[in-house]
């Protein structure tokens, strides 16, 4: 069995819709489906999810948002009368929309929750009828009744480990089953979604939980590229990529595939394909254990900005005991999760995503680590970006790091930090926002030579 996730542009129109269902009848083994909510017709167009979340903000704020409301009823109208579904469909449909006008007033988080999860799952039933209409036995399959347990932090859902043994029985069922991606259920039965993009982490559970040969991920590029397409013209196709590389990759910038999706089938070792809806026939990019990195050294790189970096030095910091756990201790206690943290002899830099900081946060912070910990200097400096090159092959290749510093300076981008996993698999570079693109183009330049791409090792 395969289990195919179809993202919101593959998902946008009825055009796209009949191109889904057709690789779906393509293909017998393609038995369980995940589905996004529609996503972008064209380059301004608003994606299902968006237009939920500002309906959702203004039924909070105002108690009201009929023309929000009908904004999304018009894209599933639209829907639905082109694929020419019978007239229950939308009437379904709209009966479940209706019901997010009535909200209690209580627990706003959850109703965002609620709000954000029935454009994925309206989207399963609109498949699941059209394929019905094209005498495919299909089933909406509710994630509930299934068992995708997940813990309850709104809109940062993670599965819970018991979630796996019910969803195996789905391999038991007849026909092609059609779930919704993007959430979950806790234990007391409340829905939760995923981050942003967590269609693909919902595909990534199922593949794991019934074994599936294949995860196939449908999007609307050929493959991942090397680097943002959107950065560089017609850049080189990955063709192969490691589960560690495609982790790091996602987690940088990557937004084709969902960082948290990579885990799921990485433990159950389920081989990942990610391919394109708009050309089902092109190879795409696989995901594996292992990858020959002999002709490819670096296998992507990303950036990603929204960072900040706590600076803080005090002369014999090396020789405290203890100094770098209270430091990070009063980060907890702030509830702040942090990503990095580069170190010299008298100095450590931590880097957190910027978002979670606020003004008195940060002046909190700042006069906690003067004052407990009896620094010489503590600072906060704000939009920073990570540029990272990942590649198995890093590891073993002398230069990698005189390189790319050569190319950045060329470019006039000064290196604010530098850092290396442990693993080495990533080399990473804070810059400042503002030459986060330049600083990928330089090192795409760097390691992706023009010659080189002339002779198709891409
Ligand atoms: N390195 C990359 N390789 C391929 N696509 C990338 C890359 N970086 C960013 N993207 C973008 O990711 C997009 C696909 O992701 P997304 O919009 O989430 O698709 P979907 O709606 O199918 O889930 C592509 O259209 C592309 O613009
Ligand atoms: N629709 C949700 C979940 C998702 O995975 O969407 P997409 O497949 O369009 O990235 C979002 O926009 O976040």
């Amino acid at each position: 069995m395969k289990v195919c996730k179809f993202g919101g542009t593959s998902l946008a129109n009825a055009e796209q819709i009949r191109k889904v269902c057709q690789i779906i009848l393509n293909d017998g083994t393609r038995r369980l489906i995940v589905v996004s909510a529609p996503g972008k017709r064209y380059q301004e167009d608003i994606k299902v999810t968006d237009l939920l979340i500002t309906f959702g903000r203004k039924v909070i704020e105002h108690g009201q948002a009929q023309a929000e409301w009908q904004a999304v009823v018009d894209r599933y109208q639209e829907i639905c009368s082109e694929l020419q579904l019978p007239p229950t469909c939308i009437g379904e449909i709209i009966a479940n929309l209706q019901k997010l006008l009535q909200w209690d007033g209580e627990d706003s988080e959850g109703f965002m929750d609620v709000v954000k999860a029935s454009g994925e799952d309206n989207c399963a039933r609109v498949v699941a009828e059209y394929l019905r209409t094209l005498g495919a036995p299909a089933t909406y399959i509710n994630p509930r009744d299934a068992g995708l347990l997940v813990s309850g932090e709104y809109g940062n859902a993670q599965v819970l480990p018991e979630a796996y043994e019910k969803l195996a029985l789905l391999k038991e069922k007849e026909g092609l089953l059609i779930f919704p991606g993007f959430f979950g259920y806790t234990q007391e039965g409340k829905l939760t979604t995923f981050s942003r993009g967590g269609s693909d982490v919902t595909g990534s559970i199922l593949a794991a939980a019934v074994r599936a040969e294949l995860y196939e991920n449908f999007t609307d590029v050929d493959s991942v590229y090397a680097v943002n397409p959107h950065l560089v013209p017609n850049p080189c196709k990955i063709k192969e990529i490691t589960y560690r590389e495609m982790r790091e990759l996602s987690y940088a910038g990557f937004s084709v595939f969902h960082e948290e999706a990579l885990i799921p089938a990485f433990r159950a070792e389920i081989p990942v394909c990610i391919k394109n809806t708009n050309n089902p026939s092109a190879p795409g990019t696989k995901i594996v254990t292992r990858r020959d990195n002999s002709s490819r050294i670096v296998a992507g790189i990303a950036s990603d900005v929204g960072f900040c970096r706590i600076y803080v030095s005090k002369y014999l910091m090396n020789k405290e005991i203890g100094f770098g756990r209270r430091l990070l201790q009063i980060l907890e206690e702030e509830h702040l999760s942090y990503e990095h943290s580069p170190s010299g002899i008298d100095d450590i830099t931590v880097i957190l995503r910027q978002h979670q900081l606020t003004k008195e946060k940060e002046a909190r912070i700042v006069s906690r680590i003067k004052n407990e910990l009896h620094v010489d200097d503590v600072h906060v400096q704000y939009n920073m970006a990570l540029v990272m090159l990942v590649g198995e092959g890093m590891r073993s290749s002398v230069g990698i790091s005189a390189r790319a510093a050569t190319a950045l300076a060329i470019a006039d981008i000064n290196i604010e930090m530098i850092n290396q996993g442990s693993s080495e698999v990533n080399l990473m570079f804070g810059v400042r926002a503002g030459d986060a693109d330049n600083a990928v183009i330089a090192l795409y330049q760097e390691f992706y030579k023009e010659e080189e791409l002339s002779l198709g090792i891409c």
